[in-house]
């Protein structure tokens, strides 16, 4: 039996501050520059003060890159450009500063952290503070076995709350959140299909290092047989993660909600994590109001997802690598409408008495409740 109630993460979960967004317009209408002359950089900020529950908005001072890694069985069928299992290989590249994240966080000024949740390679083979969490080596061939047993999807999901935690703990004020996998486009396709009851074509993308015509014509059959596995256990989102996703994959989702619960807001990067944004808004419908999509990856699967939350990718440059750097780019300019909001001057705000409401002007507008209504 599991002991982890995923509908309480529904109650656990606010929306940002609507009064908050309200003041931020109202700050917005009264300065002096053309009105709407910063295009979607005023929703971008209002967005980030309601989340922050702060008007003026405080500037992104703490942003951490947060990357969950993984290997994945399905990778042996030929699905992904590199080899299966070596994942490992890609976050050394993470960790000595060679990849293309480290090389955007370096500039940007940014830490970045990975965690390990099934990385196929000996436990100690990367530093303690990266392989700590991990929940088993290699998650399962999705296409004919559970990538996890439950249990390990317990507690690879409640450490990625623990993560979350441990970032909001130590004063992280945004997270870009990527991941570093092989196979993990593949898994990521599955699930977003599965819940938006798509076929395998119509999710099937490129992935990382761009597959041949063979390649993802396997791929599409790996993804229409693993989505055969994923349909009897669609309503139970735990059991579905652990059927056809992996380690990496229910980590992050856990890491999105309880980032969610601890108000710390979030950048999407890829397919990876746009899927398990979408498995996070089947357990708490508000949870995607805290996130942001840092960028359009290409990925069909990444669209779907990202549609059925409502989220509006930021950028769009065919980034495909992963590992948050899509997300990334995205950063300075979350800060740039951040900077806007609050330091382009505002005409004094009018005093209380000279807009004395009526009684029923008085009232709080109904907050909405329809997801990504915010
Ligand atoms: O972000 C995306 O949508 C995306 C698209 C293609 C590839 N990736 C990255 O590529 C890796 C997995 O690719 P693959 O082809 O092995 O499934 C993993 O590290 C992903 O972050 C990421
Ligand atoms: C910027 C922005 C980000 C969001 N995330 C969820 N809803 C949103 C609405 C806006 C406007």
């Amino acid at each position: 039996m599991s002991s982890l109630n995923l509908d309480d993460f529904t109650d656990l979960i606010e929306r940002p501050d609507g009064g908050v967004r309200r003041d931020a317009e109202a700050r917005r209408e009264r300065r002096i520059v053309p009105p709407g002359s910063l295009g979607r950089l005023d929703d971008l900020g209002e967005w980030l003060a309601a989340a922050q529950s702060s008007v003026p908005v405080r500037a992104v001072e703490r942003p951490r890159v947060v990357l969950f890694a993984g290997d994945h069985g399905i990778a042996g069928l030929g699905v992904s450009a590199r080899p299966a299992g070596s994942a490992e290989q890609s976050v050394r590249a993470v960790l000595d500063g060679s990849s293309p994240v480290a090389v955007l966080a370096r500039r940007l000024g940014v830490s970045v952290r990975v965690v390990d949740m099934a990385l196929d390679c000996e436990p100690d083979a990367l530093p303690a503070e990266v392989a700590g969490h991990r929940a088993r080596r290699g998650s399962g061939r999705i296409d004919v076995e559970d990538a996890l047993t439950l249990e390990e999807a317990e507690a690879a999901f409640l450490a990625g709350v623990a993560v979350a935690d441990e970032e909001a703990d130590s004063g992280t004020d945004l997270v870009v959140l990527g991941d570093v996998s092989v196979g993990g486009t593949t898994v990521a396709s599955v699930l977003v299909a599965a819940l938006c009851g798509t076929d395998a074509s119509v999710v099937t993308g490129r992935g990382g290092l761009p597959i041949d015509d063979l390649a993802w014509m396997r791929k599409c059959a790996a993804i229409r047989d693993s989505l055969r596995r994923a349909r009897p256990v669609l309503g139970d989102q735990l059991q579905l993660l652990a059927t056809v996703g992996g380690a990496d994959l229910a980590a992050m989702t856990g890491f999105l909600l309880q980032s969610a619960v601890r108000k710390m807001p979030v950048i999407l990067d890829g397919v990876v994590s746009a899927a398990c944004a979408l498995v996070g808004q089947r357990i708490a419908f508000r949870a995607p109001d805290w996130w942001l999509a840092g960028h359009n990856s290409g990925e069909p699967a990444q669209a779907k997802a990202l549609d059925r939350m409502a989220l509006e990718p930021l950028l769009d440059h065919g980034v495909t690598v992963g590992e948050g750097a899509g997300a990334l780019l995205a950063l300075p300019l979350v800060q740039a409408a951040a900077a806007l909001a609050a330091e382009l001057p505002a005409a004094p705000e009018v005093p209380e008495v000279s807009k004395a409401p009526k009684a029923e002007d008085a009232k709080e507008p109904e907050e909405p409740e329809e997801p990504g209504a915010l």
